[in-house]
């Protein structure tokens, strides 16, 4: 008789350690069912990662999942899976009809991220149980501390569990524990036990593994050779004798007065599954885990192979109960030899999950892969060409993240990714995209056509005015709806501009401020506020504004009294500079008649490819983050952001992520927006180039650039959009990377310590100035008809050492002369953000790159104190700065309080300079006098000169 069928006589099952779809599908396993008396089949992740991960057997159903709609890498995974074990299910059924329920089973096993966590160990099984709907299924759940009670718990609603991960003696009597009180609440709670299986898997190959180990090393270690014999005869036997001990456990628990009353309501006993019963040892018999662990009421789940040997020469006998004593004696010998079985079985459970987490991130990474073979340009490419240095180290944290599961504890709102602060109450950006009331924006959306507005202004700042400027810059204006224009500035010739280029009467002002306490979106508000009112009468004025505000801010207090159209609230846990995606992009978005529902469908398909879910080997925005980290920690702290024409002003919205989450503490990455590319020679060693375009817009003489840069050495990482509509990916993926870049240099990406610095030092000038009527008195350093220079003591001894002396051009060279290698230098402008100026104050840095050799930045104030700013004060102290401010040839007043907007910007320009000098930043403030921009044009020739 075929020696597998014979074990039916000795009561005990077969079950198959294996499953495939193919196998299935084309009859295999029913052939064992009909030949050998298989009678279940066991999955674990390491089975499905062989399945899904190392073949292609599956390409074609992911392909067919994905039509029906893009879905998480897990999620994915999980239907696939479902779907074999609902299959497999299917074709033992009639087995498990056939013997009343006893037997017939297919086990899925709980995620092995879980291993540690009871309520989700819960929570996925249910789901499984759910999702699988077969009455054959047996959910797989840990042996570990977290996961016996999530046993009882699942036992206790009538869930048939697979406890696997089973070493220890100890552990099974607890397991058994679990299983009793679990079917005892379920009878008391009503229910039916004989619908209800469970099977102990106890592992046993993987335990002579490990005890072999440690018993060669005390054999080579032993001198006496009987000692040596007396070791080595208990090689390959420990995993028996432990198995056998626990069959007498087994016969001891379900036996009884506890179990009889249990047994009486037609509840099935816990069978002992031999599990791990592969041989792993080439010198022990391939059958050893089958022909030693024979005997009644148990199961062996094996692998084919091991099932072909027995088939082929496996031998009967009931062997589970032979030499008991023998049992007992092997462990005793085991014991006095100073091993410890029991801190062998407790590392074999941690090793156990570790493995099968290893297998899970192999799986989850193939799966990964695959959806984004099948998706294509649906998720925008990234290319990394990082050199070998950066490449090396980004490949080790690759593999740290994963062992430590980082982006799962990032994902899970585990503040100890980063510096154990308060991160964790920062993170909301995560789910923002998803939790998008998408109808609720498009009814906005048709409530703001429906009003004929020519344009719609957002008044923000930092987060809650670049978002906007970016979605307004990179899309052509929608028919019937407005225009959409962004004002971020107290420069009182910008506020003008803004008020002349829009129709008064016909614009929607969305007044936009997390804190709701900002200065500049307030004292913005109260400007056009006037104006509207005077235009359209005051009564009605509130109808034109939009407020988007975290509930309960001040904002939200007046906005109501004021009679706003409406509030958009704000979630609390998204930090300004992560809010794009929440109300404070989306609400902009919506009534410039952006396509939200379109944004944020493809913005879900980076979300997936960023998940929890996805390894970091795989994820784009932890590859993207890593490299940005470990390049800024190798001296590569310049990112240096090129962005195509469509999309040109990304780069101003990446710049204050990335500045204002990473530069603090000294530490940090500065980043370059708006250099055009250039030859290799003009950078320095300090640069890390991120390039981003649409589809088809990069052309050669561009692509040449890039692959000189690489050549030189410089890490280039190639961002290729599929068109502007994918805008939202590269939101997410950015935010992903900067919260990464974050945990590599070791700070809490989530605050802005010194950005308060400069708000505190402006509020004290601003507060002189309502009592005085002015501002402190300041003493120029050097004094022309056409400019005033001030500093602070120290800068200015430095600079008179250098050779300034009575002239701007000494000053400027004296200031340029302090730039060294790895430097960058700033000029922060207090003026206009108009096209002309920005063209200025272009020619300025790219002299002095160009001369230099150094990173450059042109930023207006007030605009970067909310970005950039605080990278410029709190990081690294590698900035040069030259701050320019002037003369306003108009000043604007602010209703209802004495300081005009161009007071307000010189008490921002002052606590800004107070900052950074107090920092012992290298600074020096020059105020132009006169025309601005003869001023600039003389500033610029002055620039040159100090720099030949
Ligand atoms: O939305 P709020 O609260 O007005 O803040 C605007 C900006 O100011 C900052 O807090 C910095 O000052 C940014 O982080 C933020 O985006
Ligand atoms: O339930 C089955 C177990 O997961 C399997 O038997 C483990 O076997 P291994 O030790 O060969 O990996």
């Amino acid at each position: 008789m075929n020696p597998v069928k014979a074990l039916e006589n000795h009561s005990q099952s077969v079950w198959l350690d294996f499953l495939a779809r193919g196998f299935v599908a084309k009859g295999d396993l029913q052939k064992l069912i009909d030949s050998d008396g298989v009678k279940g089949v066991t999955s674990n992740p390491s089975i499905f990662e062989k399945a899904i991960g190392s073949s292609d057997e599956y390409d074609g159903a992911i392909g067919n999942a994905l039509k029906k709609g893009d879905r998480p890498v897990a999620e994915l995974f999980e239907h696939l899976a479902v779907e074999d074990i609902q299959h497999a299910a299917d074709v033992l059924r009639p087995v498990y009809d056939q013997l009343n329920g006893n037997d017939g089973f297919v086990s899925l096993e709980v995620s092995p991220y879980l291993a540690m966590d009871t309520k989700g160990t819960i929570a996925e099984a249910e789901r499984l149980w759910k999702d699988v709907s077969r009455k054959n299924l047996m959910v797989k759940v840990p042996a570990t501390p977290e996961g016996l009670p999530a046993i009882a718990h699942l036992i206790g609603e009538g869930i048939s569990i697979n406890i696997t991960l089973l070493f220890s003696q100890k552990v099974y009597v607890q397991v058994a524990e679990a299983y009793l009180k679990g079917l005892e609440k379920y009878v008391a709670g009503g229910g039916d036990p004989s619908h209800v299986a469970s099977v102990a898997s106890f592992f046993v190959s993987r335990i002579d593994s490990a005890v072999d180990k440690q018993l060669d090393e005390k054999i080579a270690r032993a001198n006496d050779p009987t000692e040596k014999e007396r070791l080595a005869a208990l090689k390959g036997k420990v995993a028996i004798a432990n198995a056998k001990l626990a069959y007498q456990e087994y016969k001891r628990l379900f036996s009884g007065p506890r179990w009889n009353k249990l047994a009486a309501k037609g509840a099935k006993p816990q069978r002992l599954l031999w599990a791990s019963t592969g041989t792993k040892n080439k010198d022990y018999r391939d059958v050893l885990y089958v022909e030693e662990l024979i005997g009644p009421n148990t199961v062996n789940t094996v692998p084919p192979a091991t099932l072909d040997a027995f088939r082929d020469h496996g031998k009967v006998r009931d062997s589970l109960e032979e030499n008991v004593d023998e049992a007992r004696h092997v462990l005793a010998e085991l014991e006095k030899s100073g091993i410890s079985l029991d801190a062998i079985t407790a590392e074999l459970v941690k090793d156990g999950v570790k493995l099968f987490a290893d297998a899970a991130d192999k799986l989850y990474g193939a799966v990964a892969h695959k959806r984004a073979t099948v998706l294509g340009g649906t998720i925008d490419r990234q290319d990394l060409k990082l050199g070998s240095d950066i490449g090396k180290a980004v490949e080790t944290a690759t593999e740290e993240w994963r062992l430590s599961a980082k982006i799962r504890r990032l994902w899970s709102h585990d503040k100890s990714v980063w510096t154990g602060t308060d991160e964790d109450r920062w993170l909301g950006w995560l789910n923002s995209p998803a939790a998008a009331d998408v109808a609720d924006y498009e009814d906005f959306a048709r409530r703001v056509k429906g009003q004929n507005f020519s344009d719609a202004v957002v008044l923000g700042m930092g987060g809650s005015s670049l978002g906007p400027e970016v979605l307004a810059e990179t899309f052509a204006k929608k028919p019937g709806f407005p225009k959409l224009h962004v004002l971020d500035s107290t420069d009182p010739a910008q506020v003008r501009a803004m008020e002349k280029a829009v129709d008064i009467a016909k614009t929607l002002f969305i007044v936009s401020s997390k804190s709701g306490g900002t200065t500049e979106p307030n004292v913005m508000k109260d400007y056009f506020f006037a104006c509207v009112s005077k235009a359209i009468g005051a009564e009605k004025a509130g109808h034109r504004f939009i407020a988007v505000t975290d509930p309960g801010s001040s904002l939200e207090k007046l906005a109501t009294k004021q009679g706003f159209a409406r509030i958009f609230h704000g979630d609390p846990t998204i930090g300004g500079r992560y809010s794009v995606l929440s109300p404070f992009g989306l609400v902009p978005a919506a009534a410039a008649g952006i396509d939200v529902r379109t944004l944020i469908k493809q913005t879900l398909a980076m979300v997936r490819s960023c998940g929890p879910d996805v390894p970091p080997q795989e994820n784009p925005g932890v590859q993207l983050g890593l490299a940005m980290g470990l390049a800024g920690l190798d001296g590569r702290d310049k990112v240096t952001i090129v962005s195509s024409k469509k999309i040109s002003d990304f780069g101003a919205w990446a710049e204050q992520l990335i500045a204002e989450s990473t530069g603090k503490e000294g530490k940090g990455l500065i980043p370059i927006d708006g250099e055009p590319l250039g030859e290799p020679e003009i950078y320095g060693n300090d640069r890390f180039f991120i390039d981003i375009s649409t589809e088809g817009e990069s052309d050669a003489a561009h692509e040449d650039k890039l692959a000189a840069l690489e050549k030189a050495g410089h890490p280039v990482v190639r961002i290729v959009m599929k068109s502007v509509d994918h805008i939202g990916q590269e939101f997410f993926r950015f935010e992903v990377a900067t919260a990464v870049a974050g945990a590599i240099l070791g700070i809490n990406p989530f605050n802005q310590p010194d950005v308060e610095a400069a708000k505190i030092k402006t509020r004290e000038l601003t507060a002189a100035f309502e009592k005085s009527g002015t501002l402190p008195p300041e003493q120029p350093v050097m004094s022309t008809a056409q400019a005033d220079l001030y500093t602070d003591q120290k800068n200015a001894a430095d600079l008179r050492k250098a050779g300034a002396d009575g002239d701007l051009s000494s000053w400027l060279k004296a200031h340029l002369s302090r730039i060294h290698a790895d430097d960058y230098m700033a000029l922060l402008a207090y003026i206009e953000r108009d096209h002309a100026h920005i063209d200025t104050l272009q020619h300025m840095r790219l002299e002095v790159r160009d001369k230099r050799h150094v990173a450059t930045c042109a930023e207006f104030g007030p605009r970067f104190l909310h970005s950039t700013g605080q990278a410029y004060k709190g990081g690294p102290d590698s900035g040069v700065f030259l701050q320019i401010t002037a003369d306003d040839a108009e000043d604007v007043p602010v209703p209802g309080q004495k300081a005009s907007f161009g007071v307000i910007k010189a008490a921002q320009a002052r606590g800004d300079f107070d900052v950074l000098t107090e920092r012992g930043r290298r600074a020096l403030r020059v105020h132009l006098k006169g025309d601005l921009d003869a001023g600039l044009k003389m500033l610029d020739r002055a620039i040159v000169e100090a720099l030949n």
